[in-house]
């Protein structure tokens, strides 16, 4: 498998290189996601730099290369350390002061796992709290990276326009194995306010348990092909097949997740696979879409942006939470989505090498929008060269 996969119109002399010159982790409660920077060449006074010509004259202190995005399962971890053994740590890397080399890491697992990285790889994992690198990932995302904000509303996905002065304050809800909500008011300005256990780990676990599907992809596959009225009580199942007009309730209307296998005679076995991941799936995203219109409504939000690998760009999952979002809010509030959704973290890890802030560390090269590769996170498990690269060049400075 090789995870350095290089789209369209990138520069050969970075392909070659495999070995690493800074790497950050993100290691959660389910996925451990990488992001790392390949590529040595310095750029000089070169104006294909997309947001500063002053970079380019420090030549010294400037790395071209790409940035790359990699995950793999928590549980597996070894396979991760096995995945940063093979690609090398560069003599570029950071190191502490006459020791080895440190890694930013965030997530619980920065604290977990700190002992088996440091005798697996020598190398020492330099914490970072995982909210201030979810924030410091999103912003960077939303200001810097073109087309990454979009609205996915009756199957079409629009993309958005982000107004740097008019971004803040908005709510992020990261929906990992529990769900964080968090207002953000600018760089480092921010509070988690809200968030709930009941995340992306209770659709794979509980489906896990009821379809006996052996990965996350395979559940969401399955949930497709699912018709959730076989399983959830609709407000018609309740009123002999009417609405009830009085509050607002369509005869469609789940009245009940789950609901319509207490009086149906059937046990578990007697049930679609399907239809349980297909419910599993509505509930979960349902809940998210109404708590998280709750939480912006709490603190006057209309923006709402969600991150987390449960989304997984997937269709069903980004339409439910939209349409929970817009009928809470009776269209007030809106739902985005990210391309690099479940990366925010490991990306807030890494800026946080930049001693100077988050700002200015990660400069984007202009990007030909014809060449710009697709970012849909719906390729299977073994394929992680599905999160494109990024041609970019870092300020060290
Ligand atoms: N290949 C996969 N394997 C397992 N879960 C996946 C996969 N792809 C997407 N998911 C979903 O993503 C969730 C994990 O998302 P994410 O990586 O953002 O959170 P995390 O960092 O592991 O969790 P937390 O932040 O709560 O510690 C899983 O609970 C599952 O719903
Ligand atoms: C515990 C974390 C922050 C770990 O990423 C996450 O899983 C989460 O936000 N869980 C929800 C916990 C709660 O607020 O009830």
């Amino acid at each position: 498998m090789d995870l350095e996969v290089t789209p369209a119109g990138a520069n050969s002399d970075t392909r070659s290189d495999a070995r690493i010159s800074h790497l950050a982790l993100d290691i959660g409660g389910t996925l451990a996601k990488l992001v790392y920077f390949s590529g040595n060449k310095k750029l000089l006074n070169d104006d294909r730099v997309q947001s500063s010509a002053e970079v380019g004259g420090r030549s010294s202190s400037v790395l071209h290369g790409r940035l790359h995005f990699a995950k793999f399962e928590t549980r597996k971890i070894d396979e991760c350390i096995a995945f940063i053994h093979s690609k090398e740590l560069g003599s570029q890397h950071p190191k502490e002061l006459g020791n080895g080399k440190i890694v930013k890491a965030t997530g619980g697992g920065a604290f977990k796992f700190a002992d088996l990285f440091k005798e697996k790889l020598d190398v020492c994992l330099d914490k970072e709290d995982e909210m201030d690198c979810l924030v410091a990932g999103a912003n960077f995302l939303l200001k810097a990276v073109h087309q990454e904000a979009f609205t996915y509303i009756g199957g079409q996905k629009e993309f958005v326009q982000i107004n740097q002065d008019d971004l803040y304050p908005f709510l992020l809800v990261n929906i990992g194995s529990g769900v964080s909500m968090i207002k953000v008011d600018g760089n480092g300005k921010f509070e988690r306010v809200s968030g709930t256990s009941l995340g992306g780990g209770t659709f794979w676990g509980l489906g896990k348990l009821l379809t006996k599907c052996n990965s996350f992809d395979e559940l969401l596959e399955l949930s497709q092909q699912g018709n959730n009225r076989v399983v959830d009580m609709l407000v018609g199942d309740i009123y002999g097949g009417g609405d009830y007009n009085k509050i607002g309730l369509s005869s469609t209307a789940i009245a009940s997740s789950f609901g319509k296998t207490v009086s149906a005679n059937k046990v578990l076995e007697n049930y679609r696979t399907e239809d349980l991941a297909r419910s599993l799936l509505r509930m979960i995203s349902n809940n998210i879409g109404q708590l998280a219109y709750l939480t912006a409504l709490r603190f006057g939000l209309r923006r709402i942006f969600f991150g987390g690998f449960f989304i997984r760009g997937q269709c069903y999952t980004m339409d439910t939470i939209s349409v929970a979002v817009h009928y809470w809010s009776k269209g007030d509030a809106q739902a985005m989505f990210m391309r690099h959704e479940g990366f925010l973290g490991a990306l807030g890890a890494f800026m946080s090498y930049n001693k100077q802030g988050p700002d200015n560390f990660i400069h984007l090269m202009k990007q030909d929008p014809k060449h710009e590769p697709e970012f849909d996170g719906t390729a299977p498990e073994e394929e992680d060269s599905e999160y494109a690269s990024i041609d970019c060049f870092l300020d060290l400075a």
